[in-house]
C-alpha cells in the first residue's frame, strides 16, 4: 500500500494568488494529510494592479517591483496552506506577466504569452520527472477566464504532461514519468448561480464592493462536467488567510472576496474539478471526493469526516445530474 507521503500532487498556475483562489482548500487539505503538494507558478505577476494605496508605488508603471513583492506574498500564502514545495517555472522572473488579453505587454520580450510552448514545457518536464506526481491540476483551455497567462499555463502544463511521459524526449531531464490523473479547475453553474443569488440578495449592501457576475468566475461549466468535489470546509480559514496574504491582489470579507476590480464574488470552501485524463475512482453516475481516487492507494482521503450537510435535492450524490450539486461556498 502506498503511504500518504508517497502521494504527490502538482498544481500549475499563472500568477501568485491563483493557487489560493482556485485550490487553496484542496492544497491545505492534502498538505495536512501529509501528501506532497507542489506548486509551479509561471510568472511573478509583475503587471498586476495594486489594491492598498500605500503599495501603489510597486506597480509596473511606477517602481516595477510588484513581482518581488508578490513572490513574498506567495511565500506567506504557502505558509498559511502548509505547502512547502513552491517553484517558479524556470526560476523567478524567467517569464513575465503578460497583462490582460490585448494589451501591449502581451508581446513584450519575456512575456509568458509570447513564450515558446515547447521551451516552457521542457522546464516543467524537469519538475515533473523529478517530483513524479500522480495527479496534476491546472486551468481549462480558456485559462478559466481568458487571461493570456492562464491560457498559456494550460497549454504548457498539458504539453509538459505529454512530453514528460515520452522516454525519447530529453532523457537528460530524467526518467520518463506518466502522470496518472489530470484535472481542470471548474465551478458548477448551479452552485455559482446559487451563491451569486445569495450575494445579490444578502451581501452586497454590506460590502464595499459591487457584485460580480457569474461569468466573471473562472471555469464555470454545466454541472454534468464536474467529476470531483473536494469538501474544503475544514480548511476554509486557511484558504481565506492565504488569499489575504495576497494583499496587493485580493480583499477578503468572508465568505466573499474581491480583486482589484472591486467586484464581490464567493470564496468557495468546496472546490470542484473535471477529470480530463486517467481513471475515475467514483462509481458510475457519482462524483469523486478525492483527486487520488482510483489509484492504488487505499487510505481515507481529505474529505471532511461527515459529508457536507446537504439538502437531498442539492447533494450531487443523490440528485440527478441536472442543475443540483453540492452546497457550500
Ligand atoms: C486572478 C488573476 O488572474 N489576476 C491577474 C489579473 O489581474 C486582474 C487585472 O489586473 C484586471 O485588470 C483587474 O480588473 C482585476 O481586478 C485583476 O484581478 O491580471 C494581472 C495582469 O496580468 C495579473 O497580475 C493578476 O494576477
Ligand atoms: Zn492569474
Amino acid at each position: 500500500m502506498t503511504e500518504l507521503a508517497d502521494r504527490r500532487l502538482l498544481l500549475v498556475h499563472a500568477h501568485p494568488d491563483d493557487e489560493s483562489i482556485n485550490n487553496g482548500a484542496t492544497m491545505a487539505a492534502y498538505a495536512a494529510q501529509g501528501v506532497h503538494v507542489a506548486l509551479v507558478t509561471c510568472t511573478l505577476g509583475e503587471e498586476g494592479e495594486v489594491i492598498p494605496p500605500a503599495l501603489a508605488h510597486l506597480a509596473a508603471e511606477h517602481e516595477n517591483t510588484l513581482g518581488a513583492h508578490r513572490a513574498d506574498e506567495l511565500a506567506a500564502a504557502m505558509k498559511e496552506l502548509g505547502v512547502t514545495d513552491h517553484r517558479f517555472l524556470g526560476g523567478p522572473g524567467r517569464f513575465r506577466d503578460s497583462g490582460m488579453m490585448g494589451v501591449e505587454q502581451n508581446h513584450r520580450a519575456g512575456a509568458f504569452w509570447s513564450a515558446d510552448v515547447d521551451e516552457a514545457a521542457a522546464l516543467l518536464v524537469e519538475v515533473i520527472r523529478e517530483l513524479r506526481p500522480q495527479v496534476l491540476v491546472m486551468y481549462d483551455p480558456d485559462g478559466g477566464y481568458g487571461h493570456p497567462d492562464h491560457i498559456q499555463a494550460h497549454r504548457v502544463a498539458m504539453r509538459a504532461a505529454d512530453l514528460a511521459a515520452d522516454a525519447g524526449f530529453r532523457p537528460e531531464l530524467g526518467p520518463a514519468h506518466e502522470i496518472a490523473k489530470i484535472y481542470w479547475n471548474r465551478v458548477p453553474r448551479s452552485v455559482g448561480e446559487r451563491l451569486f443569488a445569495e450575494l445579490n440578495e444578502h451581501a452586497v449592501a454590506g460590502l464595499p464592493w459591487a457584485a460580480a457576475v457569474l461569468d466573471d468566475v473562472p471555469g464555470v461549466v454545466d454541472d454534468d462536467r464536474i467529476t470531483t468535489v473536494i469538501d474544503g470546509r475544514p480548511q476554509v480559514a486557511r484558504k481565506a488567510a492565504a488569499m489575504r496574504a495576497h494583499a496587493t491582489q485580493i480583499a477578503v470579507e468572508e465568505p466573499w472576496f474581491a480583486l482589484s476590480n472591486d467586484l464581490a464574488q464567493p470564496l468557495f470552501d468546496t472546490e470542484y474539478y473535471e477529470l480530463v485524463r486517467g481513471p475515475s475512482g467514483a462509481a458510475p453516475g457519482e462524483r469523486e471526493h478525492d483527486l487520488f481516487a482510483g489509484l492504488p492507494f487505499d487510505r481515507p482521503q481529505p474529505h471532511s469526516e461527515t459529508d457536507p450537510e446537504t439538502d437531498p435535492e442539492t447533494d450531487p450524490e443523490t440528485a440527478p445530474d441536472t442543475d443540483s450539486t453540492t452546497e457550500e461556498r
